[in-house]
């Protein structure tokens, strides 16, 4: 069993209630299990890794709506743990999802809980990822899909899958923040099921991205995990899987939790830098990883306590340091991912140069979406393909090779 409980005040609510929000203080809600009552170990959970491996741990009954999401694979980054003196770095490609982004374990997990609890229609703000595996799901489950897309901001392989999959796309002329508060607001008074990172629900799905990670390893657990942080959902989810495990008795401790932010977009890097006990709102976030352009979190007192809890940190990186992470795992390691994504990487590689990770420590990297979420920043920081004749010779020359013999 199961119910909803304020974080801040402890209000408790049933879990058939719609409630996004304490209805007492307006706080985040959390989903708290009976913990006694769940009998869970290790010999339990043998088999290969995907979200429903862990159905003891989530909040749903019935039959899921799935396209088998999870169990991604776990990429020993070679290359780029040499370059830095890291022997063990790894990477969990969270573009092996089935629409290419870490989102799918939140959406199969919040889409069914949308059926479980009669919801007709679901919508959503997004930086572009939310809003694709919500009409994956959505169409998957049968249901109609709204989503708010800021303006002019969404990397085109998001919108293209948005439309594709049938969901009703509106685009606004504001920030993410803005389509966050409108979408909010359409949701409780229309009945429509919101499934952003504030609906407790998803953020179950999520917490099996942590899971995975030390199923992998044996249940060794990692010291470090790093991850990109937008509106602060996956790094609270992560925390919140493996404090639950660790009370299980599954895991005998928690990783340090490390958020990555761009510079231009970093209210949780700056809380967390300055020891503030809540974030100042950034008015105007700006970064070439729109996934994870949001200025005014909505997770953040939720991250900001699993960071300092699990003892963690969180740092900024620029736009030029994110996109040279991305080349790097692209051109060094075989791995493509999106920018918001790269930036875990380049919070791996700035961390460690400043000697804040130690050469020993064993780190995994969520690398949260797949490169062709956004081809359109690829094409731009990337050599343009060599137009030549359709002849032998012409290749030649462009590839600087000696003409061959049989051309003379
Ligand atoms: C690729 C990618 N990485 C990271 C994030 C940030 O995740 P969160 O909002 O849970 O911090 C997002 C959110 O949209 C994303 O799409």
């Amino acid at each position: 069993m199961y119910h909803l409980e304020c974080i801040k005040c402890g209000a408790k609510y049933g879990p058939d209630k719609v409630i996004y929000t304490c209805s007492k203080c307006g706080g985040l809600l959390d989903v708290v299990y009976d913990y006694s009552e769940i009998r869970l170990s290790r010999e339990d959970l043998k088999g290969p890794l995907s979200v429903w491996k862990y159905k003891a741990l989530l909040p749903v009954s019935r039959e899921p709506v799935t396209l088998k999401e999870g169990g991604t694979p776990i990429y020993h980054l070679r290359s780029i743990g040499k370059e830095v003196g890291l022997r063990e770095a790894y990477a969990k490609h969270e573009g092996m999802n089935p629409s290419g982004s870490f989102k799918d374990r939140g959406m199969t997990v919040g889409v069914t809980k949308a059926l479980e609890l009669g919801m007709k229609s679901v919508a959503c703000a997004s930086t572009g990822n939310t809003s694709a595996s919500l009409a994956v799901y959505g169409a998957r489950a049968g249901i109609p899909v709204i989503v708010l897309l800021p303006s002019g901001k969404v990397a085109l392989g998001k919108v293209a899958q948005a439309l594709m999959h049938g969901a009703k796309v509106i685009s606004i002329k504001g920030n993410f923040d803005d389509a966050l508060r409108l979408v909010r607001e359409l949701c409780v008074e229309n009945g429509i099921y919101l499934l952003n990172s504030i609906n407790p629900y998803r953020l179950e799905g999520q917490k099996t991205i942590g899971f995975e990670i030390v199923d992998y390893f044996g249940w060794e657990v990692p010291d470090r995990i790093i991850l990109p942080v937008g509106n602060a959902g996956n790094i609270t989810a992560i925390f919140k899987g493996l404090s639950e495990m660790k009370r299980l008795g599954i895991i005998d401790r928690v990783p340090k939790m490390t958020g990555i932010q761009a510079e231009g977009s970093a209210p949780i890097a700056k809380a967390i830098k300055s020891g503030a006990a809540s974030i100042a709102v950034e008015e105007h976030p700006e970064t070439v990883a729109t996934a994870i352009r949001i200025g005014d979190p909505v997770n953040a007192v939720k991250a900001l306590n699993a960071i300092r809890a699990s003892g963690g940190t969180a740092e900024t990186v620029t736009d030029e340091e994110i996109l040279a992470a991305q080349k790097m795992l692209a051109t060094k390691e075989g791995i493509g991912v999106e920018p918001a994504s790269a930036a875990s990487v380049a919070g791996l590689i700035k961390l460690r140069r400043m000697g804040v990770i130690e050469k020993d420590e064993h780190v995994v990297c969520v690398v949260t979406g797949h490169l062709l979420k956004d081809p359109e920043t690829v094409i731009k920081n990337c050599d343009k393909p060599i137009e030549v004749e359709a002849t032998k010779e012409a290749i030649e020359k462009a590839l600087g090779m000696k003409p061959s013999i049989a051309s003379y």
